[in-house]
């Protein structure tokens, strides 16, 4: 199953990108960063501290507009984009994970997994739950449709946020620290999850991640260092 759009070439291209901030002292946050993500590539963005790996995930998901070069999503040059456009883009070809959950409280975790695919607007209600309800089932979470976040455990929680991350079968899931606030058993769970997301359905995934076992299923390692690409960059044998 592919995602929406289909052209040919890497899901992600970015080419010389920079992201500054202006103020007093201005910071370099992602220094002239070119890459490619391919189709169906699980990659992880490690570093130290600090680096600028988030910042560029940021980048990577539209989140955030670099203040010098391009970004291509699924060869979609996305520099002219205004606010509204970036935000549909989003809803339809990216997904997120980050190491919080963000799921809504008072939401059940099929409505929870609803909420993207109703914003979007695609498939009437029905649908759109028995699509929530599939992706629940496959991660684990039959039974548990109708729990509050408060009512689930973490790992189960981070696989409702994989499962909403999903809701709209976007070309590239990105992650920030998505295993950062669960314990081994768990996060050996989510990263098996993220990496079949790859090899069963050509998703790509894009994680930040300090954990070296996560790291250790990626197809990818991509060093940053003062936020600039570092090939050379290794983990300290500490951290492993
Ligand atoms: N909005 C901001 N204003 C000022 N400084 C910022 C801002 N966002 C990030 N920074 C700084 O930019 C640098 C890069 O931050 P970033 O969060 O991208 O690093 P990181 O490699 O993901 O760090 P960590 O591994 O600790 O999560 C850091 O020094 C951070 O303090």
């Amino acid at each position: 199953m592919k995602g929406a759009g289909g052209a040919a070439g890497p899901v992600i291209r970015i080419e010389h990108v920079t992201r500054t901030l202006d103020g007093e002292l201005p910071v370099t946050l992602v220094n002239d960063v070119s890459l490619q993500i391919e189709r169906g590539e699980f990659v992880c963005v490690m570093g130290p501290s600090g680096s600028g790996k988030s910042s560029l995930l940021y980048l990577l998901g539209l989140l955030d507009v670099p203040t010098q070069g391009r970004i291509w999503i699924d060869g979609q040059d996305t520099s002219g984009f205004d606010e509204d456009r970036l935000a549909d883009f989003r809803l339809a070809r990216l997904g997120y994970v980050f190491q919080f959950h963000f799921l809504l409280q008072e939401f059940s975790a099929l409505d929870n997994v609803c909420l993207p695919i109703r914003k979007l607007g695609r498939l009437a209600d029905e649908a759109a739950r028995a699509r929530a309800g599939e992706l629940l089932d496959q991660f684990g979470l039959k039974g548990h449709h109708q729990k509050r976040p408060s009512q689930l455990s973490g790992g189960q929680r981070q696989r409702v946020a994989i499962a909403r991350a999903l809701a709209n079968d976007p070309l590239v899931i990105l992650a920030d620290e998505p295993t950062g606030n669960l314990d081994s058993a768990a996060s050996a769970n989510v990263r098996d999850i993220l990496r079949d997301l790859t090899r069963q359905l050509d998703k790509s995934v894009v994680a930040v991640t300090h954990d070296a076992d996560f790291a250790s299923a990626a197809d990818r390692r991509i060093g940053i260092v003062d936020g600039r690409i570092d090939m050379a960059w290794r983990p300290e044998p500490a951290a492993l």
